[in-house]
């Protein structure tokens, strides 16, 4: 698997606050996150916890309300509107929930891989090219003419996915791309998405789908605005801030009913004890 050393996106002490009539929501507080290169990192976690407001972020949709992050080594904090905008059409590709959200109806499958081509500045002939390439790697090259309406719900996320490749932008966002999808076509997906971070695309996608998850090179779940712990090669690692704070798993969090801790630095690592 290609995987330059260089992170596609980095995020530190990510801060988003909404501001409503009933109050300010801190939807994320102070989250750190590396999504490497070349790999498909998913974003977890409960209903609320902040998926898809890190998301839009990474996608320059919106800007945090302190914070850094970082997307293909460009500082998005502090960056005007225009250069926010263009860093948006040319390294970003945004795949939507829905198929029909990704897709015009009047347009076959290949129209939309040189409109996408286009916007993102690529040479006709290099579209032309990745088009063949892209429609092939993500199994749907006999459907190069149809419409969308011509194509399953799978294929048409397939396509969403060949949309927001070509150019290869550094960073592919999806948004929960396999909630519409039954499990077989959700691991057909899956495969054709694992294939393309195997070509060097980076994805990062927000999940509830634990297939999805179980396909991620790295898992990043949230909890409460959060980074609750990360799943790496099969490890679950809790993630230390900043400022040396780390969120003990639910079960772990049950020993501690007085919410106060002993820290015991061994040899071996560092122990907690409940002090009772
Ligand atoms: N534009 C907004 N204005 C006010 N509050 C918002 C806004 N967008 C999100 N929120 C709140 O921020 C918190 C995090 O929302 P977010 O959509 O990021 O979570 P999520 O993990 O993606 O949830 P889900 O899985 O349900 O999509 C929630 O409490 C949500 O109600």
């Amino acid at each position: 698997m290609p995987h330059d050393a260089t992170p596609a996106a980095v995020c530190e002490g990510l801060v988003r606050i909404y501001w409503s009539p009933s109050g300010e929501v801190h939807a994320l507080k102070g989250v750190d996150a590396v999504v490497p290169a070349g790999r498909l990192t998913a974003i977890t976690g409960p209903s609320g916890s902040g998926k898809s407001s890190l998301l839009r972020i990474l996608a320059a949709q919106d800007r945090p309300t302190a914070g850094r992050a970082e997307v293909a080594g460009h500082a998005l904090t502090g960056m005007s509107a225009h250069r926010l905008r263009t860093l948006r059409r040319r390294n970003i590709g945004y795949v939507f929930p829905r198929p029909p959200q990704n897709l015009l109806p009047h347009l076959t499958a290949r129209e939309h891989l040189a409109m996408a081509g286009k916007l993102r500045g690529v040479s006709r002939a290099d579209v032309v090219r990745e088009t063949s390439e892209l429609l092939d790697l993500l199994g749907i090259a006999d459907r190069a003419e149809h419409l969308p309406g011509q194509l399953s719900g799978g294929e048409q996320q397939r396509l969403a996915f060949a949309q927001a490749v070509v150019g290869r932008p550094a960073l592919v966002v999806a948004d929960e791309p396999t909630s519409e999808l039954d499990s077989r076509t959700t691991a057909d997906l899956l495969g054709a998405v694992s294939e393309l971070t195997r070509t060097g695309t980076t994805v990062v996608m927000a999940t509830h789908d634990p297939l999805a998850a179980a396909a991620a090179d790295q898992v990043i779940h949230l909890r409460s605005g959060t980074v609750a712990h990360e799943e790496v090669a099969g490890r679950r690692l809790a993630v230390i801030d900043g400022d040396g704070r780390v969120q003990l798993p639910e079960e772990a969090l049950a020993r501690f009913p007085d919410r106060r801790v002993l820290i015991e630095l061994t040899a071996d690592g560092v122990v907690l004890r409940d002090p009772s």
